[in-house]
């Protein structure tokens, strides 16, 4: 669904793409930043319980996933194998640095049923990537879901962010992250059945 803000996004990105890519800043640069520092932030401020700040600063360092984009199409060729490579495999290490962050500040403040639902939600976000990698690696398409990374990062930092105003928000914005994830895996297993059955029919492969 936030993948309809991509095209806004870009252009809002594109004039700071244009200076990096004029001061010969490269697309690996911003993606190493980037993971970097949302994974410093999150393992650092979160259980520190800095959980306002974190979650903003996070925010603006997941932005920057969005603008390697944009630097490797402003740098010309479009962006490169290694770089997708890259791209995907550190949302994943700063994804798992987000919620162990959060995990960590519920175990240190001893709310181990709570902490329990962030590991949920770091699992099944994997499994919601994993899925498509691995449905994309068979050669199969795999894009759809109702809580890709998008809705996943903009629904856990508020509520991180927000709880420190309300702390309720924490729980609420987690339980339902949980079940949009899972939610988001059938959705995804289903797809992917759906284009074998496709394929089994062409083929009579099973
Ligand atoms: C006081 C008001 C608070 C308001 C908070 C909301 C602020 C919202 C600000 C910005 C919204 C940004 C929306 C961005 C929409 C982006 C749409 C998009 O297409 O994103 C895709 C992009 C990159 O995708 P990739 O193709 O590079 O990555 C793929 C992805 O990882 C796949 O994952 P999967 O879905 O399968 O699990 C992989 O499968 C694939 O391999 C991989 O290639 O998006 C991103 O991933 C980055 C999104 C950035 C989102 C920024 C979130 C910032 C949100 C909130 C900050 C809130 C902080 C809390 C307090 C803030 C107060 C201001
Ligand atoms: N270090 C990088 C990062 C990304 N790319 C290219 O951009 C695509 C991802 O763009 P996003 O806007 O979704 O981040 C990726 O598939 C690569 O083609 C790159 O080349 N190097
Ligand atoms: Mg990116």
């Amino acid at each position: 669904m936030l993948k309809l803000l991509r095209p806004a996004m870009t252009r809002i990105l594109t004039p700071l793409g244009t200076a990096l890519v004029s001061r010969g800043v490269g697309p690996d640069a911003v993606t190493a930043f980037g993971t970097t520092g949302t994974v410093v932030t999150a393992l650092v401020m979160f259980p520190m319980g800095h959980l306002w700040w974190g979650a903003f600063i996070i925010g603006l360092f997941t932005l920057l996933d969005l603008l390697d984009g944009v630097v490797a199409r402003l740098g010309g060729g479009g962006g490169s194998t290694w770089g997708a490579f890259l791209d995907s495999t550190f949302d994943r290490v700063a994804d798992a640095a987000i919620f162990s962050g959060v995990a960590a500040y519920l175990v240190l403040n001893e709310q181990l049923v709570l902490a329990a639902v962030v590991l949920f939600c770091l699992v099944a976000g994997m499994l919601v990537s994993y899925v498509k990698a691995r449905a994309e690696g068979l050669g199969l398409t795999c894009d759809v879901g109702l809580v890709e990374r998008p809705e996943r990062l903009v629904v856990g930092l508020c509520a991180v962010g927000f709880s420190q105003f309300w702390e309720p928000l924490l729980a609420l914005g987690m339980v339902l992250l949980a079940l949009g994830s899972a939610i988001t895996v059938v959705q995804r297993v289903v797809h992917v059945r759906r284009q074998t059955g496709e394929l089994h029919k062409q083929t009579g492969e099973r």
